[in-house]
């Protein structure tokens, strides 16, 4: 499926071609686990692909009733058509593997890393976030609960996990349009502070695409959207074929 979607992706750099092309194959292809990210032997975690493997972007205890609410607007939007969840689990190569697919025996070793927005075993802590993509219109939004471990100013959240909201929900938009990105640079205005335990809206969209160059902006909202705490944009470079 990797190959297939990259000899689709190869080539284009016109955005109303990419508009028609399948979200899924680009979030969830598949690839061999690179040697990187297989285990030390000392270290023992779940593999993702085990039947019971969590999808972090799903309501919570910890939501507070503004993430609930803006939960739903979206999930009544998907059902209608135009948006689509993204799931989200706490190790990478879950992602790239795909949940239903089965994991080969060479994979199954235990992993030893965490994606660092969802490293922590007690909800609420930390990041609490859900994205949804827009394939017809190339955004994402995210919505964001800011844990007390988020704390940079007392009372206020830190901006370096500003950042990561930025990186990750203009990550997988560019992904989701894109295929397999990395970033290249990350611009970040921060208009007024994020309480922490406070919901808000992360808007991003794909300003333009040139060649393995895509051009993202980002703006983070309360979630009454009355304060704008974020203006950001960033650039991701798509990942040659090799990698
Ligand atoms: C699973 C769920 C995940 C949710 C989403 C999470 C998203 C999170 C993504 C990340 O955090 S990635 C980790 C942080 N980023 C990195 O560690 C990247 C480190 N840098 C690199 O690996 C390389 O520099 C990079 C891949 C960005 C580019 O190297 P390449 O060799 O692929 O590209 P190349 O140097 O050939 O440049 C390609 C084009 O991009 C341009 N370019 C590259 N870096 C640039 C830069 N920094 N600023 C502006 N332009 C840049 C470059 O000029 C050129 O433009 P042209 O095609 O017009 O000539």
């Amino acid at each position: 499926m990797f190959r297939c979607s990259v000899r689709l992706i190869k080539g284009l750099t016109q955005i109303t071609w990419l508009r028609e092309q399948p979200v899924l194959p680009n979030l969830l292809y598949r690839r061999s686990v690179p040697a990187a990210y297989l285990p030390s032997r000392a270290l023992r975690v779940t593999w993702p692909c085990a039947e019971e493997v969590k999808d972090f972007s799903l309501p919570n205890p910890s939501w507070s009733q503004n993430m609930r609410n803006l939960y739903n607007k979206y999930m009544e939007l998907s059902q209608q058509g135009s948006w689509i969840r993204l799931p989200s689990y706490n190790v990478t190569a879950t992602h790239l593997i795909g949940k239903a697919e089965q994991c080969p025996d060479s994979a199954k070793p235990q992993v030893t890393t965490r994606l660092f927005t969802r490293n922590l075993d007690v909800e609420g802590l930390g990041f609490e976030y859900v994205m949804f993509y827009n394939q017809a219109e190339l955004r994402t939004v995210g919505i964001f609960q800011a844990g007390p471990y988020l704390e940079g100013p007392i009372g206020l959240t830190h901006g370096g996990a500003i950042a990561t909201i930025v990186d990750t929900t203009s990550g997988a938009c560019a992904i989701c349009t894109l295929g397999k990105v990395k970033t290249a640079n990350l611009n970040i205005n921060y208009r007024s502070p994020i309480t922490l335990g406070s919901t808000v809206e992360v808007q991003c969209r794909v300003d333009k695409i040139e060649g393995r160059k895509i051009f993202m902006s980002t703006e983070i909202r309360s979630a009454d959207s009355q304060v704008l705490h974020i203006e950001a944009t960033a650039l991701f470079i798509q990942m040659k074929m090799s990698e």
